[in-house]
C-alpha cells in the first residue's frame, strides 16, 4: 500500500513563502482566508501558533483532502509585538525601537490534514546595528518594510540593518524550511522530489490502497 500524495493548499498571500515553497519543489496552490489577526494573546510564540492555526482552519474546511499549510510571522521586542507598520513614520519609529539591540521572529506554521491540525513555533534572534537618523529615514522611506512584521525584510535592503542571526534564516522571512520540510514530509509530500517519511503518526484518512 503506498500512501497517497495529497494536494498543497498554502493559506498565504505572502511573496516570500510562495517562493520558499516553490523552491522545495512542491506543487501547491493558494488559497488566502482572510482571517482577522486580532488576538488577546501576549506571548509571541503562543500567538504566532494561534494566528497560523486561525488562518488554515477556514481553508481546511474547504479543503478536506488536502494538506493545507498556514503561518504567521511574528515579531517581539522585548515586551512589544512589532506588527507591519502602518506608514513609513511607524516604520521608521519601529526600526528606532529595534536599532543596537536583539529582537525575537517567530514564524507558526499551522498543517491541517484528514480531520486533524498541528501547529509548530521557530524562534530567531535578530541583532541590528546601531542604525543613524539618515539610515532609518532613509529605510523607512523605501516602503520595504510596509507589508512585512517589525518594518524590514531580512531577504532584501532590510539585510544591510542585521548584524547577527541566531536561528534559521528561512524563519525570519516567514517559512521556517526544517518545520516546514518537517510536516511536508510528516504528510508524504516529496521535497525535492523525495518522499520520506518522517516517521510522524499517520491516521487512516492519511491514507488510500494503493
Ligand atoms: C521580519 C520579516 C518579515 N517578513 C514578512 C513575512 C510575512 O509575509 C510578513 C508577516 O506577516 P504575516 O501576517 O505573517 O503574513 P502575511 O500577512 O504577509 O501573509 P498571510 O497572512 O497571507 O500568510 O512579514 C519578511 O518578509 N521578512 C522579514 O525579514
Amino acid at each position: 500500500m503506498t500512501p497517497a500524495v495529497p494536494e498543497v493548499v498554502l493559506a498565504s498571500g505572502s511573496p516570500r513563502r510562495h517562493e520558499l515553497l516553490t523552491q522545495l519543489g512542491v506543487a501547491f496552490r493558494v488559497q488566502v482566508s482572510g482571517e482577522d489577526e486580532d488576538s488577546p494573546e501576549t506571548d509571541p510564540a503562543r500567538l504566532a501558533a494561534e494566528l497560523a492555526l486561525r488562518k488554515g482552519r477556514s481553508v481546511a474546511a474547504l479543503n478536506r483532502t488536502a494538506l493545507v499549510l498556514a503561518a504567521d510571522t511574528v515579531v517581539a521586542v522585548d515586551d512589544a509585538l512589532l506588527a507591519k507598520p502602518r506608514d513609513a513614520a511607524e516604520n521608521a519609529a519601529f526600526l528606532r525601537r529595534l536599532s543596537g539591540r536583539t529582537h525575537q521572529v517567530f514564524t507558526g506554521v499551522a498543517a491541517f490534514h484528514g480531520g486533524a491540525e498541528h501547529a509548530a513555533v521557530a524562534r530567531t534572534d535578530v541583532t541590528f546595528r546601531v542604525l543613524n537618523e539618515t539610515e532609518t529615514a532613509f529605510y523607512a522611506r523605501s516602503g520595504e518594510g510596509l507589508d512585512k512584521a517589525g518594518g524590514y525584510g531580512a531577504q532584501g535592503l532590510g539585510m544591510a540593518l542585521i548584524s547577527r542571526l541566531d536561528g534559521e534564516y528561512s524563519n525570519v522571512v516567514g517559512f521556517p524550511l526544517s518545520v516546514v520540510i518537517g510536516l511536508l514530509r510528516a504528510h508524504g509530500v516529496p521535497v525535492w522530489g523525495t518522499v520520506e517519511h518522517a516517521g510522524a503518526p499517520r491516521t487512516g484518512a492519511e491514507t488510500t490502497p494503493a
